[in-house]
């Protein structure tokens, strides 16, 4: 199996990303790596149900999502978010492709709590052959949904969507790529931390917000296979890398 790079990116830095970026994954693709890239759009779709006068009510950096802001997610990840994105990589030359979970059923997910998020979901299937051989000749480009076996959409974090899919297809290296350099302590970039003392940061709440599934999200993917997960805001840029427990 070839060798794959995860990189999850924010809504908000969807259009902050700079030259480095693209010359990046460019260098990642001469050295054959395949790469598939998650994004986000909280952004996006706040604005949305803004607009709309819709409540945003977020627990653990979770999106509560009833039916009407389910639509609303939809329109901006597939019809915002996405796009903006997708033209960019083209833009620079690179050969992209835009992927969802309703493409020959790529992806497939369960709710999480129905009562307390409504439909959120997280994805607990992944159809990793054709995503493999879509991947041999493009960087896929995926959005944060998962759709039922009954054919519900469900809202997936998409920090949480990448490392499901990092680990699903044995990926080296999950990148979250954020609007922040890494994680921050008393104004410090913390340049790595271990699993066990970044969940300390999120019991003391050094660790808030979108921060917190990020910070979940790139531990579940160290603990389970992936070699490497770092949070940046720059892909050539080292961040906070979380890394594996050094036993004494
Ligand atoms: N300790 C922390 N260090 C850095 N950022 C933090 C921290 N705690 C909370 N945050 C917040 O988390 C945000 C990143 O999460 P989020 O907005 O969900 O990003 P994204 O859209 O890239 O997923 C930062 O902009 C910052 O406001
Ligand atoms: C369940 C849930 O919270 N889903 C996220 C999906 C988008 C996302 O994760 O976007 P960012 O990476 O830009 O934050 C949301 O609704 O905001």
């Amino acid at each position: 199996m070839q060798k794959l790079i995860v990189i999850k990116i924010g809504g908000q830095a969807i259009h902050q990303l700079q030259p480095t970026f693209f010359t990046q994954l460019q260098h990642w693709l001469d050295q054959d790596y395949q790469l598939l890239i998650v994004h986000g759009g909280g952004p996006m779709i706040t604005q949305l149900t803004d607009e709309l006068a819709l409540p945003v009510k977020k627990v653990n950096g979770l999106r509560v999502t009833d039916a009407a802001t389910l639509n609303l997610t939809k329109l901006a990840l597939l019809g915002d978010a996405q796009p903006a994105l997708l033209s960019q990589l083209s833009q620079h030359g690179l050969p992209v492709l835009g992927l969802n979970a309703a493409d020959n059923q790529l992806l497939t997910g369960k709710l999480v709590d129905y009562q307390q998020l409504g439909y959120v979901g997280r994805i607990t299937a992944v159809d990793d052959n054709q995503l493999s051989q879509l991947l041999a000749h493009h960087i896929g480009v995926l959005a944060p949904l998962a759709l039922t076996e009954n054919g519900q959409w469900l809202n997936v974090n998409a920090d949480m969507a990448a490392t499901v899919l990092a680990q699903q297809l044995h990926a080296e290296k999950l990148v979250l790529l954020t609007d922040v350099p890494g994680i921050m302590h008393h104004g410090n970039l913390m340049t790595s931390l271990s699993p066990h003392q970044a969940q300390r940061l999120i019991q003391t709440a050094v660790i808030t917000a979108g921060m917190q599934p990020k910070v979940r999200a790139a531990i579940a993917a160290i603990q389970t296979g992936v070699k490497q997960a770092v949070i940046t805001n720059a892909i050539d840029r080292p961040g906070t890398a979380i890394i594996q427990e050094v036993a004494v």
